[in-house]
C-alpha cells in the first residue's frame, strides 16, 4: 500500500479519499526537523503553503513519486529539484478562486470603509463616527496586476461595483481581457493612473517586489493597495515608507513577505490605515474541500500511473482534454508494459511510437513520455516517469520517434510501437474499441485479442506440427488456451502464435515448449 503526508492542514474530505486507498500520516503540526525525519518513508506527500519542499526535504524524501500542493501558489516547493529526482508535482489552481476572488473585494470594501477599524474600536467602548469616515469605490480606477484566474474575476466583479478596470498582464492574449472590456495597459500606466492597485501575479522572478521605491514613487498620491496573491511581491518595507509618507493612503495584504507574521513587521504600526489577514484568501469551506478533493484524488491517479490535471513539471494537457485523451493513455500504457516484459531483457536503442486515425487529435507528446516511461520503467533500477522519461532516454542513447499514420487500416484508431533491440526489430499495435483495448498487431502480423490477460507469445520458422505441439504441451499441463492466433509472413518463413490462457503456464512447462519445439523465442506476459 503507498503511504502519503499530509504535512498541512487540508480537509477531511480529501483524507478521507487517500484513506480509501492509500496508509496515510495526516500531522500539520509536524516541526521542520520531525517532516526531515520522516518524509523518506512517503511515496505521497499533500502540502498548503506551510511546509517548505526545499532541496534538504527531496535529498530525504528517496520514495517520493508526487507531491500535491492542495492550492494555487508553490514557490514553497523546488520544481526543478523535484523534477530532477523524477517527482511529479501538481497543483490544484482552481479549487480556490473564487474564495481568493471574494476575499479581495472584501479586502478592498473593508479597506475603503475601515470596517476593521472600527469595529474593533466598538469592541473596545469607542463610538466615533468621524474617525472612521471612509469612501467609495464607485467611479474610482483600479489597477489589476495579474489578469488571470482571480485577475479577471476580481475586475468583473468590481466593474459591478461602477469602478473603471485597467490591467497590466503581458503574458495574456489581449482577446480575454478584451472579454470583459478590461484595456491592458503598461506597467508603469497601470501604476499611474489607479485608485486602488490589487496584485494578481504568482511569484516569479520578474514578479519578486514588483512593487517596491520606484513603482510607489510613481502611483497616485493616496493610492490604496492590495494584495491577496503572493507576500514577496510587495516590498514590505518600501510599502511601510509609501504609508509613512502619505503617498499610500492604506493597504490592505493578505500574504506576507514572512509568515506567520513576525512582531517586527513594520505595517503593524499602521494600524490606522492597513488592514490585514493572516492567509485567509483561500481559506473557505468551499476552498479547502475542493483542493483537498482535488489534491487527495490526483495523488492516488499519479500513485496509480494516470497523470495529474494540473501537473506544474510534466507535460500538461487540460481536464477535457485529459478525460478525452483517458483510454489512449491506458492503450499506450497497456503497449508500454506489453513490450517491456517482452523485449525487456533486450537493450533497447530506438522507441517508435506510430499514431493513427482519432487518436492524432490529440496532444501526443504526453503519449510518448508515458510510453518511454512505461517501456523503461520496469526496466531500469532509477524511478522512470513522466517527469524524467524523455531526459532518461536521451541519457541512455534510445532514439525517439513519433510520427503519424496517414491511413489506419480497418480501425477509427490505432497505436503502433516499434522497438529496435540489439538484437532485433518488434513491434505491438493495438486499438481502443467500445468493447475494450484489443491488440490488433504484432510484429506487423494482424491478430485480434483482448489487450489484458495472459499470453504466451512464441516466435518460430513456420513449418507443419509447430502449433500442434504447443498446443498438446499445454494441455498436457493442464494449461487452457483461452484464444489462440498465429500469423506468417510466407509459408516456411518467420511466424509468430500469440497464445492467451487462463492460467499460468508453470517453469516446468515452459522448458517442455523450449526443449521440444524448435522456436526462436518464447515469452509468457501477463499485462
Ligand atoms: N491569498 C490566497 O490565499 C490565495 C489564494 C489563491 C491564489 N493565490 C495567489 O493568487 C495569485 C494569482 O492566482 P491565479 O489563480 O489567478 O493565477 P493565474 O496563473 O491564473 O494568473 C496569474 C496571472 O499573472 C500574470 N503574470 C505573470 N507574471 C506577470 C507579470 N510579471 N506582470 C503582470 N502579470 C503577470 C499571468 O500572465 C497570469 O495571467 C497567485 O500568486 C496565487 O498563488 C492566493
Ligand atoms: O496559493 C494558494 O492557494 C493560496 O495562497 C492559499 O494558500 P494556503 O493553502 O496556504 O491557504
Amino acid at each position: 500500500m503507498y503511504k502519503v503526508l499530509v504535512s498541512d492542514n487540508i480537509s477531511p474530505k480529501g483524507i478521507e479519499i487517500l484513506e480509501q486507498e492509500a496508509d496515510v500520516t495526516f500531522n500539520p503540526d509536524l516541526s521542520r526537523e520531525e517532516f526531515l525525519d520522516i518524509i523518506g518513508e512517503y511515496d505521497g506527500l499533500i502540502v498548503r503553503s506551510m511546509t517548505e519542499v526545499d532541496k534538504e526535504a527531496l535529498d530525504k524524501a528517496r520514495n517520493l513519486k508526487v507531491i500535491g500542493r492542495a492550492g494555487t501558489g508553490y514557490d514553497n516547493i523546488d520544481i526543478e529539484e523535484a523534477s530532477k529526482r523524477g517527482i511529479i508535482v501538481f497543483n490544484t489552481p482552481t479549487g480556490n478562486t473564487i474564495s481568493a476572488v471574494e476575499h479581495t473585494i472584501g479586502m478592498m470594501l473593508a479597506l475603503s470603509r475601515n470596517i476593521p477599524q472600527a469595529n474593533q474600536a466598538l469592541h473596545e467602548g469607542i463610538w466615533d463616527r468621524k474617525k472612521y469616515m471612509g469612501v467609495e469605490v464607485k467611479g474610482k480606477t483600479l489597477g489589476i496586476i495579474g489578469l488571470g484566474r482571480i485577475g479577471s474575476r476580481v475586475a468583473v466583479r468590481a466593474q459591478a461595483f461602477g469602478m473603471k478596470v485597467i490591467a497590466n498582464d503581458p503574458y495574456l492574449p489581449p482577446e480575454k481581457a478584451a472579454k470583459i472590456n478590461v484595456p491592458l495597459l503598461g506597467f508603469k500606466e497601470v501604476l499611474k493612473k489607479s485608485d486602488y492597485i490589487t496584485l494578481h501575479t504568482p511569484l516569479t522572478d520578474e514578479t519578486y517586489h514588483i512593487l517596491s521605491h520606484k513603482e510607489f514613487a510613481i502611483m497616485k498620491d493616496n493610492v490604496r493597495i492590495i494584495n491577496c496573491a503572493r507576500g514577496k511581491n510587495v516590498d514590505t518595507q518600501a510599502l511601510a515608507k509609501a504609508l509613512a509618507e502619505h503617498k499610500v493612503a492604506g493597504a490592505a495584504i493578505d500574504v506576507h513577505e514572512v509568515e506567520p507574521l513576525p512582531e517586527d513587521n513594520p505595517l503593524l504600526k499602521y494600524q490606522d490605515r492597513v488592514i490585514m489577514t493572516c492567509h485567509l484568501g483561500g481559506t473557505t469551506t468551499e476552498a479547502m474541500d475542493n483542493v483537498s478533493i482535488a489534491a487527495a484524488e490526483q495523488v492516488l491517479d499519479v500513485l496509480n500511473n494516470g497523470l495529474p490535471e494540473s501537473p506544474l513539471n510534466i507535460p500538461s494537457i487540460n481536464i477535457q482534454e485529459y478525460n478525452k485523451a483517458k483510454p489512449y493513455l491506458n492503450l499506450v500504457n497497456k503497449l508500454g508494459n506489453f513490450i517491456a516484459k517482452w523485449k525487456g531483457h533486450e537493450r533497447i536503442e530506438m522507441i517508435e511510437a506510430e499514431y493513427g486515425g482519432e487518436v492524432i487529435g490529440h496532444d501526443l507528446k504526453p503519449f510518448t513520455t508515458s510510453l518511454i516511461k512505461d517501456i523503461l520503467d520496469p526496466i531500469l533500477d532509477s524511478r522512470v516517469n513522466l517527469v524524467n522519461a524523455q531526459l532518461v532516454a536521451k541519457e541512455r542513447g534510445i532514439e525517439i520517434k513519433e510520427s503519424q499514420i496517414s491511413k489506419p487500416d480497418g480501425v477509427n484508431n490505432i497505436i503502433r510501437v516499434r522497438v529496435k533491440t540489439n538484437k532485433g526489430n518488434y513491434s505491438v499495435a493495438g486499438t481502443n474499441l467500445p468493447i475494450g483495448l484489443r491488440i490488433i498487431e504484432i510484429n506487423d502480423f494482424r491478430i485480434d485479442l483482448n489487450l489484458e490477460g495472459k499470453f504466451l507469445v512464441i516466435s518460430y520458422q513456420d513449418k507443419p506440427g509447430v502449433i500442434g505441439k504447443v498446443g498438446s504441451i499445454l494441455g498436457q499441463d493442464n494449461v487452457n488456451i483461452a484464444s489462440m492466433q498465429v500469423g506468417r509472413k510466407s509459408y516456411g518463413g518467420q511466424a509468430i502464435m500469440i497464445i492467451q490462457t487462463d492460467n499460468k503456464p508453470s517453469k516446468a512447462t515452459m522448458e517442455k515448449i523450449n526443449k521440444n519445439i524448435e522456436l526462436t523465442d518464447l515469452t509468457y506476459l501477463e499485462i
